[in-house]
Formats: C-alpha cells, sequence, structure tokens
C-alpha cells in the first residue's frame, strides 16, 4: 500500500505555527468535524489523509477561514496563527489568506498573463511600489514555484495556455507571491500526471524549508513521500497524528491500521 522504503523524513522545526482547539464544523445542522485538536509545525509538510468525506478539506478550509465564505457553514472552538486568534473580530480574512496561502486540487489560474496572474496578490496588497519591485517578486515566485525557465520568454502568454502541471506550478508561484507563511494544497496533484506530480512534490519539499505546508491527499504514497507529520482523519475525528513514518509503520488506532492497509476507505 505505501512505500516502507521512504527513509524517515525527520521533523526539523519544533516551532508551533497553528495550534487548534476543540474545533467543530457544521454545515447547518451536519457536524462535519468533531472537536478537534492540532499542533502544526513551522518549516514541517503536514499531510492531512483519511476516508472520503471524513472532514480533511473542510478542516484545511478552516486554516484560512475560507470555510467564511460558505454561508450554511459554522466553526466553533479555536485556532491560533502564531498565537493569535484568526477568528477573532479584529483579523481580516483577507490578509490572513496573504498569510495563509491556497493551492487547489484543480489548477485555476485567473484568465490573465503568466505575469499578472502573479502579480495579482502583490499588487492587491500594496507588496511593490514600482514595476522594477513587482518584475522582481515575479520572478522570484515563478523561480521559488520551479517554472520561471519555462515561463520567462512568454510572460505576457495567457496562464490557461500553460500545461496542467505548469498551470498547477503557476498557482503555487501566485500563492507564494504574497509572501505567504502558510500553504495550504488540497489535494494539488489529483488533476496532475505522474511526472507533473513529481515536480510538484519535489517543490513542496522545497518549500518547506520557508513554509510550513499543510497538504490533504488521496495518495498514501504520496502523503509517505513528501509529509514529515500525518494526520488520519475518519468521520469528522482527528484520530491520530503523528511522525509519517510512525503513522504508516506502526499505528496506534485500529482505525487507522485499517485505512493504511485498505481495509476501509
Ligand atoms: N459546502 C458544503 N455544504 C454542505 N456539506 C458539505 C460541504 N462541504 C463538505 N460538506 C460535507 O462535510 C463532510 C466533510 O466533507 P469534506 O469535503 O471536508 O471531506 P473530505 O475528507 O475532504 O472528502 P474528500 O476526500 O472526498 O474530498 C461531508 O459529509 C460533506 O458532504
Amino acid at each position: 500500500m505505501f512505500d516502507t522504503q521512504t527513509p524517515e523524513k525527520t521533523v526539523t522545526s519544533d516551532t508551533l505555527k497553528f495550534t487548534a482547539r476543540d474545533v467543530h464544523v457544521y454545515y447547518d445542522d451536519a457536524e462535519a468535524i468533531k472537536g478537534v485538536n492540532v499542533d502544526i509545525l513551522d518549516k514541517t509538510v503536514t499531510a492531512f489523509i483519511g476516508p472520503s468525506g471524513c472532514g480533511k478539506s473542510t478542516f484545511l478550509r478552516c486554516l484560512n477561514r475560507m470555510n467564511d465564505t460558505i454561508p450554511i457553514c459554522r466553526v466553533t472552538g479555536e485556532i491560533r496563527l502564531d498565537g493569535q486568534d484568526i477568528y477573532d473580530r479584529s483579523i481580516d480574512p483577507v490578509q490572513l489568506r496573504a498569510k495563509v496561502g491556497m493551492v487547489f486540487q484543480k489548477p485555476n489560474p485567473f484568465p490573465k498573463s503568466i505575469y499578472d496572474n502573479v502579480a495579482y496578490g502583490p499588487r492587491i496588497h500594496g507588496l511593490a511600489n514600482t514595476r522594477a519591485d513587482l518584475d522582481v517578486i515575479v520572478e522570484k515566485s515563478l523561480r521559488r514555484a520551479a517554472l520561471w525557465d519555462e515561463a520567462k520568454d512568454r510572460l505576457d502568454s495567457p496562464g490557461t495556455g500553460l500545461s496542467g502541471g505548469q498551470q498547477q506550478r503557476l498557482c503555487i508561484a501566485r500563492a507564494v507571491a504574497t509572501a505567504p507563511e502558510v500553504l495550504l494544497m488540497d489535494e494539488p496533484c489529483s488533476a496532475l500526471d505522474p511526472i507533473a506530480t513529481a515536480q510538484v512534490e519535489e517543490l513542496i519539499d522545497e518549500l518547506r524549508q520557508d513554509y510550513s505546508v499543510v497538504i490533504v491527499t488521496h495518495s498514501m504514497q504520496q502523503a509517505a513521500r513528501v509529509s514529515q507529520r500525518t494526520a488520519f482523519f475518519h468521520l469528522g475525528h482527528l484520530v491520530e497524528f503523528g511522525e509519517t513514518s510512525h503513522i504508516f509503520t506502526n499505528p496506534s488506532d485500529e482505525r487507522t491500521e485499517s485505512y493504511i492497509t485498505g481495509r476501509i476507505g
């Protein structure tokens, strides 16, 4: 089911980025997340795994308040980023999402040029004073997303004209352009072929030098390859959370074992 040969990846940071306490999420009366507590570390890739409908994406979306955009969705409990309550009245969700960037399942570049896709966030957040500043941010972000060499001669071409894998890297460049601290990725490789998937996985490994990355994935092989910590969700509960190598080789909970051995899911 998973690659037991994957070398153990050590957690390199003990700095807490997010702390979530007793988080419940409801869609109308249906409870999708049932009292989740979790600590997410800086400069670490954390994978959320679990059967379809267990709440992985719902919980991920709590971390940058994307659930605010769903009228029937209600979040209770406490989520802190660097110690600050992200659901506090004083927090502007738009500013929060610049700090906590998100990459979605399906690459979704804006119908704009490659340059403008990346420049969009820095422009609306006033991160560049001059065109030259913006050029620097765009180049740096495209380099960070390992897309510069392929894109540098076609910056004025539409982002939608890139291949699927390139589009996803463009979306990663767009997310890193606002200098976020955390990157949330909701099944970022599910629409990609194996080569593009490998490129994005390599990129995730590089990004963790600078960011905390949280990735939802259906692929246990992918979780084992890219993450240092893994959280297993089941029916809205966070069943088990720990070092990826431990979760995959020696899970403590029967439900985790059933999932990773393919008996539930
Ligand atoms: N916008 C929504 N409106 C109503 N219910 C929703 C909404 N989004 C998710 N749900 C429900 O919340 C529960 C958790 O869904 P969620 O998408 O978070 O699970 P998931 O583990 O990410 O699933 P998958 O792996 O299939 O993407 C499910 O019962 C789902 O039907």
